[in-house]
């Protein structure tokens, strides 16, 4: 069975939806942008901290992972992580500190159009005879969903701030829920901005001979 490092319901959902059980194992790591770095860099570098995070969850707790010592038995690891992109090609937006976070981040992102970013890592493991995990390969996508908001104005933001749905959301806002009034239009994958690009996941599960 895949096991989802992730602590998002909604990724869990999405994959229930395509028939895909999985085992959510929570990982908490540090997700604070480093100074100057670019969307990319910081993206890559959470998918992979939350894998790494993962794997050694896993080398604690060997009994997690329910596969046999022979050569041939995997299993698949995934993690993923998703950030908002503002025009300038640089700035990201990740869940809001507070209400002047979120109002800050509206505020750029009212009546024009930003991106919503999703990597996904699928990591797949084995474990030996001494219950040493080791990772024998490692899969990365990075889907981008253009996405354009109507203009908002104070009451708006108010309004779903105290929502409390903005609080867990990347660029504090769920194309899900409340926000889904708030969205003109997309362009790409609607399951990317909710937190998981499901036909590019499952797909890429595929190519690591997991069945979906
Ligand atoms: C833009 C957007 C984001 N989100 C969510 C998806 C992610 O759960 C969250 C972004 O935070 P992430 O750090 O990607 O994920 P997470 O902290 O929820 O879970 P974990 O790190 O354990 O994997 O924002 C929505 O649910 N709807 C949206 O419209």
């Amino acid at each position: 069975m895949l096991i989802l490092a992730s602590g998002s319901p909604r990724r869990r959902e999405l994959l229930a939806s395509a028939g895909v059980d999985c085992t959510v194992l929570r990982v908490d790591i540090d997700e604070t942008p480093s100074a100057g770095e670019l969307p990319t860099d910081y993206i890559a570098r959470m998918v992979s901290a939350k894998a790494k995070a993962a794997v050694q969850a896993l080398q604690s707790d060997p009994s997690l992972l329910k596969i046999s010592e022979t050569a041939e038995d995997t299993q698949i690891v995934l993690t993923a992580d998703t950030i908002g992109v503002l025009p300038d090609g640089r700035s990201v937006l990740i869940k809001p500190e507070d209400k002047a976070d979120a109002f800050a981040m509206w505020q750029q992102m009212s009546g024009v159009n930003h991106q919503i970013w999703t990597a996904v890592q699928a990591t797949q493991v084995k474990k030996a005879a001494d219950d040493t995990i080791t990772v024998t390969n490692t899969v990365n996508i990075l889907e981008k969903t253009d996405v354009q908001f109507v203009a908002l104005d104070d009451a708006m933001m108010e309004r779903y701030w105290q929502s409390g749905e903005p609080q867990d959301k990347a660029g504090g806002y769920a194309i899900q829920g409340g926000a889904a009034a708030w969205v003109a239009r997309i362009d790409g994958s609607y399951t990317n901005v909710v937190g998981l690009p499901l036909a590019q996941t499952l797909t890429l599960l595929q190519q690591l001979g997991h069945q979906v």
